[in-house]
């Protein structure tokens, strides 16, 4: 049976979409780099781990796991609607919350709510939605800020529910796997990469003119250090399309004469948004424009 790892334990926002982006086994791993890591050795088929969220931006820690060790390429994504519950243990009322525990991320979306709701409580970063959850239910804080689901697998009591101080957040997920294969193209597609340039002026702004000139739209540009030194960093450039068009051929072929580019996949958007296609740049125009270089060489000039 498929295998796959993803951002536990249990109860995560990331086991909701792991589950509804793969059959098989699921199989929780306590960090993103540790479910990285179970793909990559091979412990589990693919790995399921959040990318970016509508409201705290990118998350670093499957940014540097992708940008490091053997590659692996995402085949699939998600996008989840995120609003919070907020769970105490059975005899604990929300006036006597000291302490409110979540991921860095999730505590990030609910901040007025805790100001208005919990102004007392101190607010205490956990390795995951579902952990502190855990962590709640040993006695280690009072509330936590998790995914609805979470009260289905730990004892504990709702005090609200549809918290959020952004009523229409998201986060995307990505389904990795190690590369094979690649999804076919549907119409509605990203494209990723990650772009490490050298340090001189303008190396960003002349990969990012390759894929302007080819009429290709991002969908996401986050920079991370590479961890060589100040100044260093690696761009995790995200587009419309898919490596088998001509044009993304094209724009990839482009960006890998100018810098150390290693390609994260292709693969179908889940919000299903088409690319809207520039004047002279649609597939059809690089067909047509290679294959007249082609009849050039061959003598033809017509
Ligand atoms: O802790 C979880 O439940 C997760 O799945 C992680 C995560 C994240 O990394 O952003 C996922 C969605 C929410 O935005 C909050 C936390």
């Amino acid at each position: 049976m498929t295998r796959i790892a993803y951002f536990g334990p249990r109860g995560t926002f990331t086991e909701q979409a792991a589950r509804s982006l793969a059959e098989g086994e699921l199989v929780p791993y306590d960090s993103i780099g540790l479910a990285i890591a179970a793909v990559r050795k091979g412990e589990t088929d693919a790995a399921c781990v959040p990318v970016e969220n509508s409201v705290e931006g990118p998350v670093t820690a499957t940014l540097d796991g992708l940008a490091e060790d053997e590659p692996l390429v995402a085949v699939a994504e998600a996008l989840l609607p995120i609003h919070f519950s907020v769970l105490a243990r059975p005899n604990v009322d929300a006036a006597d919350v000291r302490t409110v525990a979540s991921h860095p991320h999730a505590l990030a979306q609910v901040q007025r709510w805790l100001a208005q709701n919990l102004p007392s409580a101190r607010h205490v970063a956990a390795a995951s939605t579902a952990a502190a959850a855990i962590a709640v239910r040993d006695g280690e804080y009072d509330a936590a800020v998790v995914a609805p689901v979470a009260v289905e697998h730990y004892p504990l009591r709702t005090i609200a529910t549809e918290v959020a101080d952004i009523p229409d957040a998201r986060t995307r997920f990505l389904l990795l796997r190690r590369p094979g294969e690649l999804p076919a193209p549907t119409g509605s597609d990203r494209t990723s990469v990650v772009a490490a340039t050298v340090n001189r002026t303008g190396a960003l702004s002349e990969l990012l003119t390759e894929l302007a000139f080819r009429g290709i739209n991002l969908t996401r540009l986050d920079a991370r250090p590479s961890k060589g030194g100040f100044g260093e960093y690696r761009f995790f450039i995200d587009f419309e399309g898919h490596v088998a068009e001509p044009r993304i051929g094209d724009a990839l072929a482009a960006l890998r004469r100018r810098c150390h580019l290693r390609f994260l996949g292709s693969h179908p958007r889940a919000d299903g948004v088409r690319p809207s296609i520039q004047p002279a740049a649609g597939n059809e125009d690089f067909v047509s424009a290679a294959d007249w270089v082609e009849s050039v060489r061959k003598g033809d000039t017509a």
